[in-house]
């Protein structure tokens, strides 16, 4: 799945982990353990590969996903953070959509690994530049293990002599067979549809996908389930320190509005996002906020 970004190894970081670059010197942390393959960048500490040894990739990264360390990565799972959506009026005029932390470059942290996986940490902390976005300290950690499963775990600290409040999403892309062979359940009894007016609706026991989804699932239960006829697999995604899970699909229109989607891409697809979307988690100084998702 990620073979078209011709990546060659820079420097070998630990017996299955190198630091890789691209044609432009773009540069990727790319996982090879006997349990599974997996890559991400460090712009957005993004994973955008996830495939465990002798299955179906897991993970979904857009064929004409730009890697220009500027612009936030279409697929993979991006790192919504410390909004989503579009920011609080207060924060001003003209902030990124889903926060900045998909748009900045982290540091790798810690990276350790067995026979049964590998655990990596990207760290960002606040600057000069994050504290004109959003005046705030902070050091926010992303530690990923992956084995035969992937585990994401986002931690917020407040580094400030003040609370802060946040909003998130673990904005994960699924890698699906096809639509019409793929349903979701777990997703629990409400939603908020972005594509109605925000219309609160009752969900079905099972999601099909046969058009556009945005949709807000506010009381998801502890374990949702990706079911893949196509692929003959069951995802099972369980996540904590959220209050939504977000599920999203562009489908036709959608996929052909984005310059970095292929106008199929909707086809391969299905964002399930571990999310905080309704009240903002507040974080005391010194105190620390994980939200956390598996898939399994
Ligand atoms: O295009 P992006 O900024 O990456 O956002 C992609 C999508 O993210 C979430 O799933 C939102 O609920 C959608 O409304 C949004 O379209």
């Amino acid at each position: 799945m990620i073979d078209h970004l011709k990546l060659t190894t820079k420097q070998p970081l630990s017996p299955s982990v190198q630091l890789m670059t691209d044609a432009n010197q773009v540069e990727f942390i790319s996982i090879a353990h006997p349990n599974a393959q997996a890559c991400f960048t460090l712009h957005g500490a993004h994973l955008i590969h996830f495939q465990p040894t002798g299955k179906a990739p897991i993970i979904w990264l857009s064929k004409t996903a730009v890697f220009d360390n500027n612009k936030a990565i279409r697929g993979g799972v991006p790192i919504c953070w410390p909004w989503f959506g579009a920011p609080a009026a207060e924060l001003g005029n003209g902030l990124p959509s889903h926060g900045f932390a998909r748009n900045t470059q982290w540091q790798l942290g810690d990276i350790s690994e067995d026979e049964s996986a590998v655990t990596i940490s990207f760290k960002l902390v606040d600057t000069p530049a994050t504290q004109a976005l959003w005046p705030h300290s902070f050091e926010l950690t992303l530690t990923a293990t992956i084995g035969d499963s992937v585990q994401l775990s986002l931690t917020t600290k407040n580094t400030g002599n003040e609370s802060l409040t946040y909003l998130a999403a673990l904005h994960t892309y699924l890698n699906i067979s096809a639509p019409e062979k793929t349903s979701v359940a777990g997703l629990g009894p409400t939603y908020v549809d972005s594509l109605d007016n925000k219309c609160m609706k009752n969900g079905a026991e099972k999601l099909s996908i046969a058009g556009p989804i945005d949709s807000l699932y506010i009381e998801p239960t502890d374990k949702v389930t990706l079911m893949d006829s196509g692929y003959d697999r069951e995802l099972a995604i369980q996540s904590s320190g959220h209050d939504t899970i977000v599920t999203w699909t562009p489908w036709v229109e959608g996929a052909r509005g984005m310059a970095d989607m292929p106008d199929d891409g909707y086809q391969t697809m299905l964002c399930l996002e571990a999310a905080i979307t309704g009240t903002a988690v507040e974080v005391a100084p010194g105190q620390t906020h994980i939200l956390s998702t598996s898939i399994t």
